[in-house]
């Protein structure tokens, strides 16, 4: 083998493994979390922190959310293999072992809580730790395979980054941040009964006691439909208490119309590919929401 050779091998091998690793840190997932939580830094008080200590908070919120999915995809390998959305997932596959996968998370999570510590503070440290064990261990290890109410009560933790942003920026518990949460928190089950809905075959080969597996898909559409609504009530609580101005409330009106729209469309129709869109949609709803509550804040 000719050195030209041995070179792109080797170029080709560290392509894979990176890639391998960018996957089980859900790279999109972390993005939108961290996205989340800089709007939770930019609706607080200003501090005056400087923008290098933003970018560090965000960086450290972001490591321990990446962290918190590669112990998921470890957790979860055996059920990744019975689906077939993720049974090409490195750790399924056996393409990355699991203590290469243990060790990189602990690494992370180490350098994140380190840059926590410096450039925010000891309480938004906790609190992503938390949210890493409720999502890591709570949701992964013990609800979702126990419960069709996991994803209610686990979205808790992937609903935390905009406190954890107002947090690292204050250092104290509020009010306003929650209500942010609160947001996400009724989100998350539409968000995913969507796709639930769709995947449902490979749940159920998976024994995974998802709601359109426990209640039919009928019952799922119905609480999707309810969520919905709960989630526009949710949402005009930051224009109620003065958080948010008319930019945000005409946007999340809109929003939230047609989140409510496009899930009763989905209960009057048997289409697995409008709960695929209604999954899709709900990515760029929560994007553009809170795309709006920062245009909201900055721009008037
Ligand atoms: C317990 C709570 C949650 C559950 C069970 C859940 C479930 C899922 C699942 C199963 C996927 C599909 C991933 C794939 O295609 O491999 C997904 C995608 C996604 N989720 Fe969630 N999710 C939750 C919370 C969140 C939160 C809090 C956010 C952001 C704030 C979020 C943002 C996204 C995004 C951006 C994608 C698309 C990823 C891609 O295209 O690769 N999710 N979610
Ligand atoms: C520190 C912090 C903020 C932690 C939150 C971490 C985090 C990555 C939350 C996102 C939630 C999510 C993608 C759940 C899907 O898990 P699943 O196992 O149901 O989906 P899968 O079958 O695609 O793996």
């Amino acid at each position: 083998m000719t050195v030209l050779e041995l070179s792109q091998k080797w170029h080709l091998a560290s392509k894979l493994t990176l890639s391998n690793y960018l996957e089980i840190c859900k790279i999109k997932v972390v993005l939108m979390l961290v996205l989340t939580a800089w709007i939770g830094i930019a609706l607080a008080p200003d501090m005056q922190r400087g923008w290098l200590a933003q970018i560090m908070s965000l960086l450290g919120i972001g490591l321990l959310s990446a962290s918190a999915a590669a112990v998921n995809h470890v957790v979860d390998r055996e059920i990744d293999k019975k689906m077939a959305r993720t049974r090409h997932r490195p750790i399924a596959t056996s393409q990355l072992s699991i203590s290469s996968a243990l060790i990189f998370a602990f690494v992370i999570a180490v350098i994140g809580c380190v840059l926590l510590l410096i450039w925010s503070n000891l309480l938004c440290t906790l609190l992503t730790l938390g949210a890493l064990v409720g999502y890591a261990v709570v949701y992964t290890l013990f609800l979702k395979r126990a419960t069709p109410q996991n994803i209610v009560i686990g979205g808790l933790a992937g609903a935390m980054p905009p406190l954890l942003g107002w947090v690292s920026e204050t250092g104290t518990l509020s009010a306003p941040p929650w209500l942010l949460v609160m947001i996400i928190f009724t989100w998350t089950p539409p968000h995913f009964w969507a796709l639930a809905i769709a995947r449902k075959n490979d749940y159920q080969r998976a024994n995974i006691p998802m709601l359109p597996v426990t209640h039919g898909v009928a019952f799922t559409k119905l609480c999707i439909i309810a969520y919905s609504i709960l989630l526009a009530i949710v949402c005009m609580l930051p224009y109620l208490i003065g958080m948010s101005g008319w930019i945000y409330l005409l946007s999340a009106a809109v929003l939230n119309l047609l989140f409510i729209g496009k899930s009763i469309n989905l209960y009057l129709h048997q289409c697995e590919q409008r709960a695929m869109a209604l999954f899709r949609f709900s990515i760029s709803y929560l994007l553009l929401l809170f795309v709006a509550l920062f245009i909201d804040k900055w721009w008037m």
